[in-house]
C-alpha cells in the first residue's frame, strides 16, 4: 500500500465556508512568504465578495461560490487539499484526510461549519436545507408538491414560508408568533399581513425568483439529501431558486402556533391505523372548521395539538449543530451547550495551538452587553478574521485586543421583502425584568422597537427603510444616559441626528 502523502504548514485551516476561506485569505496576507493550507471536504469555496461597511458594526457583501483554484490565483501563498478531515491528533499537531493524507500544522483552525438539526433525522421524508445540494433538492421536490409542512420559527422558516408559491403550507411552531428568534411578538404582527390571502394578487406581480438550471435527483420517493457537508448558503439564497409548487396561486400559509411535531406516519402506515387528517384550513378560519382530508398524502405529521395534516414533505428548519464529530476523537475539546467548541476571546479553543470561527465555535468570552453569538455570515467572516489575526499574534508572541465587531451585535438582512436590521439585546435577551420597550410602527411601512434599561439603549429592532440604523448604532456603543429625552427618541418629528451632533 502507498504511504500516505503528507503535508506540512505553519497555519492549516479547515473548512472552505465563509470562516474558513476568511481566516486563510488574512493569514496568506500576513504571511506572504509561508504557505496556508486549506483543507475542505466540498469542492468549491465561499468567497466574501463587494464586502461594505455600512457603519461602525453593520457590514453588508456577497457571498461567492467559487473553485478553490481562483482562491488559489488570487493568494498563491493559499494551497487547498480538497478532502473532509476524518481525524484530529492534537498531541501530534496532525490531522488526517478522508482521501489518506495528513497534515501536520503548527497552529490549526478549524471552521467546519454546522449541518441542520433534523428532527425525525432518517426519516425519508424530513428535509433540510444548508448547501447549494441540498436546496436544488428542496426546489425539485417543491415542484411536484402540493402540500408541504415547514417545521420551525427561525430564519430559514421565515424566508420559506414567504418564498414558496404554487403550493399549501402548513407552519408548525413552538411559539405563539412568527419568527421567535428574530421578533417578538409585535413585530410578528406587522408581519403577518404579508402572509394573508387578501395579499395574493399583488404578491404575484413582486415575485423575486429566478429561474436556475434543473439539477439530477438522487432519490426516487423520498426525498431526504445525502449527508454532505457543503458550507451553508449565501446570501438571498433563495433568489436563484424557482421556489413554486404544481399549483396557480402565491402564498397559502396556514399557522399552527405552540406545537411540536409528535409523529410521523407515512402513507401504508396511516392507512393501516385508520387515522383522520384535516384538509388545508380556510384563510382567517379559527380552526373549527377544518375537514377531513378525503386526499392521499406521502406522509403525515401529528401535532402535539392532536391535529394531523398530510403532505407531500417535511422541511425541518429547526437549527443547526456545529460539525465537531471529526475533531473529538484526538482532541478532547471543551464544548458548548450548543455543541460547539468553545473558544476564549482570542478564539483559542480548550486545545493548545487550536483556534474555531464560525458556527462550529461556541463564543465563551465574557461578552459585551450588547453582543451575543448568532450563527450567521456576518459573525463567521468576523471571527474568521479575527482568528486569522490571533493566530498571527501568537506565533509572533504579540498581544491582542478584541475586535470592535464584537462591542456590538448588528445584523441586516430582509424578511417578507422588509429590510430588518437588529442591534444589541434587540429582543431584550438575557436582560433583567427592569427594561423597557419603547415602539412605533406604521402599518405596512416601519416597525421600530428600541430596548431600554437604566435609560439606556440596549438594543433595537428596526423593519422598513428607517434610516436609524447608524444613529441608535451610536446611541447604543455610546452607553449614554438618554433618560431626558424619553418619548422623543422614537417621535417621528423630531430628528433625533440633530440632538446628538
Ligand atoms: C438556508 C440558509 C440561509 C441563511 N441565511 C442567512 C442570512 O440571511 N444571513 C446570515 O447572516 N446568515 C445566514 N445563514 C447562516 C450562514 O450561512 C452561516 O452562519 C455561515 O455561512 C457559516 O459559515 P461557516 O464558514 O462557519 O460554515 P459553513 O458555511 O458551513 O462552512 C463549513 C465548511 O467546512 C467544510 N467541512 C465540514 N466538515 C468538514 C470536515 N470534516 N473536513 C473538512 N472540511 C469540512 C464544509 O465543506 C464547508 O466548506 C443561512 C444559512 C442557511 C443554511
Ligand atoms: N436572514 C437571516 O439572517 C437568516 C439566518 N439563517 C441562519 O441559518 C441557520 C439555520 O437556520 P434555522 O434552521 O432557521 O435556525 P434558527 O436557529 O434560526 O431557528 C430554529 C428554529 O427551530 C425551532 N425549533 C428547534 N427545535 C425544534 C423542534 N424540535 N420542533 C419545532 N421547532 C423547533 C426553534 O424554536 C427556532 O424557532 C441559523 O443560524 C440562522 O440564524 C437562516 C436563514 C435566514
Amino acid at each position: 500500500m502507498a504511504a500516505p502523502s503528507l503535508a506540512q504548514g505553519r497555519f492549516v485551516v479547515v473548512g472552505g465556508g465563509i470562516a474558513g476561506v476568511t481566516c486563510a485569505e488574512r493569514l496568506a496576507t500576513e504571511f506572504p512568504s509561508e504557505d496556508i493550507l486549506l483543507v475542505t471536504a466540498s469542492p468549491v469555496i465561499k468567497a466574501v465578495t463587494n464586502f461594505k461597511q455600512v457603519s461602525k458594526t453593520l457590514e453588508e457583501f456577497d457571498v461567492e461560490e467559487q473553485p478553490s483554484t481562483m482562491l488559489e490565483k488570487r493568494y498563491p501563498n493559499i494551497k487547498v487539499i480538497e478532502s473532509g478531515v476524518k481525524q484530529l491528533k492534537s498531541q501530534e499537531h496532525k490531522i488526517f484526510t478522508e482521501d489518506g493524507k495528513q497534515c501536520i500544522y503548527e497552529k490549526l483552525c478549524l471552521c467546519a461549519g454546522a449541518k441542520p438539526k433534523l428532527i425525525f433525522e432518517g426519516n425519508p421524508y424530513v428535509l433540510g436545507i444548508r448547501d447549494t445540494d441540498s436546496a436544488q433538492a428542496f426546489q425539485n421536490h417543491l415542484a411536484k408538491a402540493k402540500r408541504i409542512a415547514v417545521v420551525g420559527n427561525g430564519g430559514i422558516a421565515l424566508e420559506l414560508v414567504y418564498e414558496i408559491e404554487g403550493c399549501e403550507v402548513i407552519w408548525a411552531i413552538k411559539d405563539k408568533a412568527i419568527g421567535n428568534t428574530f421578533f417578538d411578538a409585535g413585530a410578528a404582527e406587522f408581519l403577518i399581513p404579508k402572509l394573508t390571502a387578501e395579499k395574493f394578487e399583488t404578491a404575484i406581480s413582486c415575485k423575486r425568483t429566478k429561474y436556475t438550471t434543473e439539477g439530477s435527483e438522487k432519490e426516487e420517493g423520498s426525498v431526504a439529501a445525502a449527508d454532505k457537508l457543503g458550507s451553508a448558503l449565501g446570501p438571498d439564497w433563495h433568489e436563484g431558486l424557482h421556489l413554486k409548487g404544481t399549483k396557480e396561486f402565491c402564498h397559502k400559509v396556514h399557522i399552527e402556533t405552540l406545537c411540536e411535531i409528535k409523529k410521523i406516519y407515512l402513507q401504508q402506515e396511516f392507512k393501516e391505523l385508520q387515522k383522520t387528517s384535516l384538509s388545508f384550513p380556510k384563510a382567517n378560519s379559527d380552526n373549527h372548521n377544518a375537514h377531513p382530508d378525503e386526499e392521499l398524502w406521502p406522509v403525515y405529521m401529528e401535532l402535539t395539538n392532536g391535529k394531523i395534516y398530510g403532505c407531500d414533505f417535511i422541511v425541518s428548519a429547526t437549527g443547526v449543530v456545529p460539525n465537531v464529530k471529526p475533531f473529538l476523537d484526538g482532541g478532547n475539546f471543551a464544548l458548548g451547550e450548543d455543541g460547539g467548541l468553545k473558544v476564549d476571546q482570542h478564539m483559542h479553543s480548550s486545545v493548545a495551538d487550536i483556534y474555531a470561527a464560525g458556527d462550529i465555535c461556541t463564543a465563551s468570552w465574557e461578552p459585551s452587553p450588547v453582543w451575543q453569538q448568532m450563527r450567521l455570515w456576518t459573525q463567521a467572516r468576523q471571527m474568521g478574521w479575527y482568528a486569522a489575526q490571533c493566530m498571527v499574534a501568537d506565533s509572533l508572541g504579540e498581544s491582542i485586543d478584541m475586535d470592535f465587531s464584537f462591542e456590538l451585535f448588528a445584523h441586516v438582512t430582509k424578511f417578507f421583502n422588509y429590510k430588518v436590521v437588529l442591534l444589541g439585546k434587540y429582543n431584550a435577551q438575557g436582560l433583567d425584568l427592569d427594561h423597557e420597550l419603547m415602539l412605533r410602527c406604521t402599518k405596512g411601512q416601519e416597525y421600530v422597537k428600541v430596548v431600554m434599561q437604566n435609560g439606556r439603549m440596549m438594543g433595537a429592532v428596526l423593519i422598513g427603510e428607517t434610516d436609524l440604523e447608524e444613529t441608535f448604532e451610536n446611541l447604543i456603543l455610546n452607553r449614554m444616559d438618554l433618560s431626558a429625552y424619553g418619548e422623543d427618541l422614537l417621535n417621528p418629528n423630531v430628528d433625533i441626528e440633530d440632538y446628538f451632533d
